[in-house]
């Protein structure tokens, strides 16, 4: 599987990175959709890759796959082209939090018989809130984030402080960069207006912490995932990261759990 990576920050760093260790022969990234071409021209040398500045060209390299690990505008920008040409994974996710933009990418891939993939990103027990809500037996969803102070906060504080409350649309409008998890949830279970979200800036943490909460006919469940963060980018937790990969590695397998 030839992927065509978007973004080489924190989590793209970490795809080519495992990916070259590895050598894998089923996923190699050849690639590679950059904004700024001097900034990233050592990756060509260090990986094999080939950087583009253009859609278009980057569309055209004989890729299989896109991953996109940009940032949730640059998402809303170019995944109607890619969704249309390509299979394309999404860490983004809060990019398909506005209703129409989620309806025309819906259609795109819908008419082009293409899929896009959602990694599970800095969570999980997604599986079990699809299902539930796919039965119809799903009745209260919520999330709980901390995450450390100076990561949300301009000025240093002393004491924990709720940045925010309230539904999951209305969290990544405010919180682009920390919150994409709460539009998985939102997307897997009861919908953005009805999924709570809580977000917390906590001067003694030093990890990503979500913690969430279902409830339906089918009994309750609670998750609580405690990241490390990423030394380098302490907004993004190592298992969004390690997200990716798995999502990537799950598509080239004939069993599939979950
Ligand atoms: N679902 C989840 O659980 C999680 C989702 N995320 C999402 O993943 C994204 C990536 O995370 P991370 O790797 O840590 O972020 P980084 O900030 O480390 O890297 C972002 C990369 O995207 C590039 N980029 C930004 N805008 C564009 C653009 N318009 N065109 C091309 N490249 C662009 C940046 O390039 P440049 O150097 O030019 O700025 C940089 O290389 C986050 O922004 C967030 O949306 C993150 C964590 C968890
Ligand atoms: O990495 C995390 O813990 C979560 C995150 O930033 C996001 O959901 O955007």
């Amino acid at each position: 599987m030839r992927v065509g990576l978007i973004g080489a920050g924190t989590i793209g760093t970490y795809l080519l990175d495992e990916l070259s260790r590895k050598n894998d022969q089923d996923i190699r990234i050849t690639s590679v959709f950059v904004r700024n071409l001097e900034k990233y021209q050592h990756l060509e040398e260090r990986y094999g890759v080939q950087l583009y500045t253009s859609v278009d060209e980057f569309l055209d390299s004989s890729i299989d796959v896109v991953v996109e690990a940009a940032n949730v505008q640059a998402a809303r920008e170019v995944l109607p082209d890619i969704v249309s040409e390509k299979e394309t994974v999404l860490i983004s996710i809060g990019a398909l939090a506005e209703e129409n933009f989620f309806n025309k990418i819906t259609e795109i891939i819908n008419e082009k018989n293409h899929r896009v993939h959602l990694p599970s990103g800095a969570i999980g027990g997604l599986d079990l809130i699809e299902n539930v809500t796919e039965a119809g037996i799903i009745d209260t969803l919520s999330l709980v984030t901390r995450k450390p102070a100076h990561t949300l906060l301009s000025e240093p504080t002393d004491e924990t402080k709720t940045v925010f409350e309230g539904n999951a649309a209305e969290a990544i409008e405010q919180y682009p960069k920390n919150i994409n998890v709460s539009i998985a949830l939102a997307l897997a279970g009861v919908g953005l207006q009805q999924t709570k979200v809580t977000l917390l800036a906590d001067p003694n943490l030093d990890k990503n912490i979500h913690s969430i909460q279902v409830s339906g006919d089918f009994g309750t469940a609670s998750f609580e995932i405690s990241n490390n963060p990423f030394p380098s980018n302490k907004n993004t937790s190592y298992l969004a990261a390690v997200s990716v990969l798995g999502t990537l590695k799950k598509m080239t397998k004939r069993i599939n759990i979950g």
